[in-house]
């Protein structure tokens, strides 16, 4: 098992945030957290990347115990954070803002920035760009691109899709999926649960920091209780753009049974969105 949390309790002051998390992330895998605001989502990959400390509880990563690592080595043994909110620095062109994925590694990043180009073409067309004039969109591309800058084992991402128009979103879960398919192992917070559940192995649902179910992802989509909870529309299931709505996905998505999803850099082949390469984009968010 890559990554194992195991019976997390996390406080903010005097107040609980998650009330004994546990959960597993092996190799080659996307995992997924979902539930609604509130519910530990943001906290429990704070904890895990080392900006959080634990209460009690333990998190192990590549058969170490981390629970008392600091967040910078957290970074070296191969964890990466791309963050709720982005962090990209405004001020320093988007080609310095990939290169401060790798400080804390040493020589010369030209292939890992040869690579990010690939995957977000759209950040090698403005490398020279002051990162703080990017659109929503492109910030979170930098965002995701600088995480993988440091080369991790296990990437953790904090609401990729948020604030995202439609398109974007689309692109973005394809180019999760591309990531990981290239080897990265993927721990995915989403309020975008039907787009998350799409593209995830497995995933865990939290609720008021707690682990209240844990399945392969597809048979999450399938369940009725989390279909009405964080799929039915609610207010927080569907801000940005509703998988059912997407004539593609309803196309590809694949059936929901499926047996669990093999291992390995190819994990992703058949319940994923039709993402074979990285996806260009073409449109400017809304937040541009
Ligand atoms: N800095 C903080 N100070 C105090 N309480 C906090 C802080 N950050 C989070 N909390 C509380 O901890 C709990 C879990 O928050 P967290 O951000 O992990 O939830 P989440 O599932 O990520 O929610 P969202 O989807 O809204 O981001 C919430 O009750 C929240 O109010």
């Amino acid at each position: 098992m890559l990554l194992e949390i195991n019976d997390i309790h996390v406080h903010y002051g005097k107040i609980a945030a998650l009330k004994g998390i546990s959960a597993e992330v092996d190799e080659g895998e996307i995992v997924t957290l979902i539930g609604a605001n509130g519910a530990g989502k943001t906290t429990t990959l704070k904890t895990v990347s080392g900006l959080r400390p634990l209460t009690s509880g333990s998190i192990r990563f590549a058969g170490e115990d981390i629970s008392k690592m600091p967040g910078h080595k957290r970074v070296l043994a191969g964890i990466g954070q791309s963050p709720e909110g982005r962090g990209v620095f405004p001020g320093m062109t988007v080609e310095e803002n990939l290169l401060m994925g790798a400080y804390a590694r040493r020589g010369n990043f030209s292939k890992e920035l040869a690579e990010v180009y690939e995957l977000f073409p759209r950040l090698a067309e403005r490398k020279s760009q002051p990162g703080g004039t990017m659109s929503g969109g492109e910030q979170q591309m930098l965002a995701i691109g600088r995480a993988l800058m440091a080369k991790p084992k296990v990437l953790l991402l904090d609401e990729p899709s948020m604030g995202l128009a439609p398109k974007l979103v689309q692109q973005i879960f394809s180019i999760i999926v591309e990531i990981n398919r290239r080897g990265t192992t993927v721990l995915l917070v989403e309020q975008n649960a039907s787009q998350a559940l799409q593209i995830a192995h497995r995933a865990y649902v939290l609720e008021t920091g707690r682990v209240v179910k844990s399945a392969p992802a597809a048979d999450l989509l399938d369940d009725p209780q989390v279909r009405a909870a964080y799929l039915g529309g609610g207010a927080e299931a569907q801000v940005g753009a509703p998988a059912e709505e997407t004539p593609r996905d309803a196309a590809e998505a694949g059936p929901a049974s499926e047996e669990e999803a093999p291992r390995g850099g190819a994990a992703t082949g058949e319940k994923t969105p039709p993402v074979a390469a990285p996806t260009r984009v073409e449109e400017d968010d809304e937040s541009s």
